[in-house]
């Protein structure tokens, strides 16, 4: 609601939802009212509009989208009324003034903000575009470059960059609500003419439609199949080309179009799916509501190779004083003339940044190959490479050195928690903690707890993530997790698909046309081939420890592809040995071409294994890929390995290069149908009776019994006693 009051000759309206002053439709009703009451009352000579809490708006209610009775063209009118006020009305913008929010403060005549506000208009994030004319008043107040830029990203930006773009008329550091009375007392009788955006022009840019083509080709590449930015751009363009009025037209048909794509509904279920996986459960009983995270004061990182420099640079960023530890000097070198790199990479992008991540003192940042120093800090985070062995063999030391209430990570992407823990006398301290390559970048950080984790201890590692900036997510413990185990079905079709007659180019362009950042065998490729070879001979898949007279396509009589241990065993290890998959311009190139010797190879490989080659068509690519992975998905949640389906979508999301518009594998299967996914998943079975991952998972099979439910439904059909933990 708003909460209208009046003391002196300044009308105060209060916008008030808690916790983010949402604008849901009775939040804008008693704005409307609050401004009709300031207009009818004589002794009302100006209005100020803020928000409860020391937060303006985050915008209209995102959940209101979804109801009958819509947002989408409410909050347009309110904004022209308030602009249309005889009366001055000021904005006092404290915490966040976003999408809706920004655009009531469009419509005052004033804005003044807190130094620690951040505006923005993020509606292109949720599928939308500013859709109560702030696409026509940005351009018009801080000219079209910053305006598309803001509209097209949805980037916050701070209040001082605000002032700079003539966003705002003032910031202050102290106490925003009485600076912006002052300056509603003092514009008293001033003319409003010059200060109502929708009456000033555009203003010109040099060339403006050379400029506006080459933005269009940028925010084309940008969007990878996502609309919204697209069409924020048209509404934009829109405000160069005609009068305001008409621009607004544009707009409200350019935002209908937008609210009714799947994709608005993708995007916002992604959003409120990455608040969900916060409440973390366990199938114990164990959840975020009764567990308190430890404080990390000091924590150590084992290991500097790629995945330790990267945790390393996030721990700095994330102002967490911390040792780095290597086996040796000549690994402790290389590792801390990488990590410094990274670092000074960090800090040019920040503003202050080399004062900000003070990673010359040794207070925040040491380097050492002694263990010794691990004593006292709270948490430590073993980056070493995947080898259980050597992994065991640090924990059962770090249980020896590390004080008895330390938390233990280990960074594995596949390996048994409960193994790993059994090392240590302490196992209800050790948990998982999978980060994504590079990890100073990636969001993703996949928390897996075993048989003993405590409720502390995944408290903690969510707490941890949560100063990292990254989405934790927490998942059971099974080979490969819950990222992993999902992504092997799909990479296994991709191979079966070269071996029956595609190519890796046309099985990366379809996948990567669906909106993946990377197709698998471009990932593949740069990721190093070499990387899961070493695990499947460790798994005695392939390699000296493959039991003589193994067939060549059969492993534990399922169906198996030794094309890429052949690859690796011709040395293609993919980008760093400038051949895979592909072949690149030179070592670590990024060059992808389609390589003649891998065709007349896999046809080779065909004639050898009298395997007729015959065209696979897109629809076939896509679906036994991601159908199989979505199948893996089902098996996932029946075992309770993790808690939801948001789960698997956010971890897609943001560790996988999964579209975000599409909404994630499980959102994307509500989307085609549960139906349609089953009775593919049966077809393409009953071709390949050898592969169980196109084996319909009997959760999918059970969700179809009952009638296809939505998918928030889904974990009520699962039985307590189907979970494994
Ligand atoms: C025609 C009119 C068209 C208007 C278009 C719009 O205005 S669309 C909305 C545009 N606004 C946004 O996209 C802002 C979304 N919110 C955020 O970016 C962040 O929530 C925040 C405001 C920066 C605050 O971040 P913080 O990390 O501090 O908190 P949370 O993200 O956890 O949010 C707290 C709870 O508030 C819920 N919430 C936030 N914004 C909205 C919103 N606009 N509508 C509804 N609910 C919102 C959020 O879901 C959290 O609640 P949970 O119960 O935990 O989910």
């Amino acid at each position: 609601m708003a909460q209208y009051a009046r003391g002196s000759a300044v009308a105060v309206i209060r916008l008030r939802n808690p916790p983010v002053n949402a604008l849901s439709l009775a939040v804008l009703q008693t704005l409307e009212d609050g401004l009709k009451k300031a207009d009818a009352d004589p002794s009302v000579k100006a209005v100020m509009i803020c928000g409860e809490n020391g937060k303006f708006s985050a915008g209209a209610d995102i959940r209101g989208f979804s109801s009958p009775k819509r947002l989408g063209g409410a909050l347009g009118p309110i904004v022209s009324l308030i602009e249309s006020s005889e009366k001055p009305v000021v904005a006092a913008i404290e915490g966040v003034a976003l999408g809706g929010g920004l655009e009531v403060a469009l419509g005052c005549h004033y804005r003044i903000a807190h130094v620690k506000a951040r505006m923005g208009l993020p509606e292109v994030t949720i599928g939308l575009l500013p859709g109560a004319e702030g696409t026509q008043r940005l351009p018009r107040l801080i000219g079209v470059p910053a305006a598309l830029d803001m509209i097209t990203t949805g980037k916050h930006i701070p209040a001082t960059e605000a002032l700079k773009l003539g966003l705002v008329d003032e910031i202050v550091e102290e106490n925003t609500i009485e600076a912006a009375i002052r300056l509603a007392n003092k514009v008293i009788g001033q003319p409003l003419g010059p200060r109502r955006l929708s009456l000033k022009p555009v203003p010109k840019v040099p060339n403006m439609e050379a400029f506006l083509d080459e933005a269009l080709v940028k925010v084309k590449r940008q969007a990878r199949g996502c609309l919204a930015p697209e069409l924020c751009f048209q509404a934009v363009r829109a405000a160069t080309q005609s009068p305001f009025a008409e621009g607004v037209r544009r707009e409200r048909e350019l935002f209908q179009v937008l609210l009714s794509s799947g994709q608005a509904q993708a995007l916002q279920y992604a959003f409120f799916a990455e608040r969900a996986v916060r409440r973390w459960a366990t199938p114990s009983g164990a959840s975020w509501s009764s567990a308190a995270p430890q404080p990390v004061r000091r924590a150590a990182v084992i290991g500097l190779g790629t995945m330790g420099q990267g945790i390393v640079t996030s721990l700095v960023k994330a102002n967490i004083p911390l040792v780095a530890l290597e086996q040796d000097l000549e690994n402790l070198n290389k590792g801390r003339k990488a990590v410094m790199l990274l670092l000074q990479r960090e800090a040019m992008k920040m503003e202050g940044g080399a004062q900000i991540l003070d990673f010359h003192n040794p207070a925040h940042l040491q380097f050492t190959v002694d263990f010794d120093l691990l004593r006292d800090v709270d948490l430590v985070i073993e980056a070493v490479f995947e080898n259980m062995a050597l992994k065991k063999e640090i924990f059962h030391k770090l249980s020896k050195i590390c004080k008895p209430g330390a938390l233990l990570c280990t960074n594995t992407s596949a390996l048994n928690i409960d193994e790993i823990a059994s090392a240590t006398n302490r196992p209800q301290q050790v948990i998982g903690t999978h980060f994504f390559s590079p990890a100073h970048v990636m969001r993703l950080l996949e928390i897996i707890y075993g048989r003993h984790t405590s409720p502390t201890a995944i408290a903690t590692a969510m707490q941890l993530a949560k100063a990292l900036k990254k989405v934790g997510v927490v998942v059971g413990n099974c080979f490969g997790f819950v990222g992993n185990r999902m992504m092997f079905p799909y990479v296994q079709q991709a191979v079966f698909l070269l071996e029956e007659g595609s190519r890796p180019e046309a099985v990366d362009q379809v996948l990567e046309d669906f909106g993946f950042k990377i197709g698998p065998f471009r990932m593949s490729d740069l990721a190093g081939l070499d990387v899961g070879w070493r695990s499947r001979k460790d798994q005695g898949l392939t390699g000296p420890s493959l039991p003589a007279g193994t067939p060549a396509r059969q492993r534990h009589g399922q169906r198996y592809s030794p094309l890429p241990d052949l690859l690796c065993e011709q040395g293609r290890f993919g980008q760093k040995t400038a051949r895979g998959w592909y072949l690149y311009e030179k070592a670590g190139g990024r060059t992808a071409t389609p390589d003649p010797w891998l065709h007349n190879f896999l046809s080779q490989y065909r004639d050898t294994h009298g395997i007729q080659t015959r065209f696979i068509d897109q629809e076939e690519i896509l679906e036994r890929c991601l159908f199989s992975l979505i199948n893996e998905g089902f098996a996932i949640l029946a075992e309770g390995i993790a808690s939801g389906p948001e789960h698997l979508d956010v971890i897609y999301i943001n560790g996988y290069g999964w579209p975000e518009h599409r909404g994630g594998p499980m959102f994307y299967a509500s989307t085609v149908g549960l139906p349609r996914v089953l009775a593919k998943l049966q077809k393409y079975s009953e071709a390949h009776p050898d592969v169980p991952g196109l084996r319909p998972s009997a959760f999918l099979k059970k969700l179809v019994a009952v009638g296809n439910p939505p998918l928030k439904e889904w974990m009520s059909y699962l039985s307590q006693q189907s979970s494994k933990l």
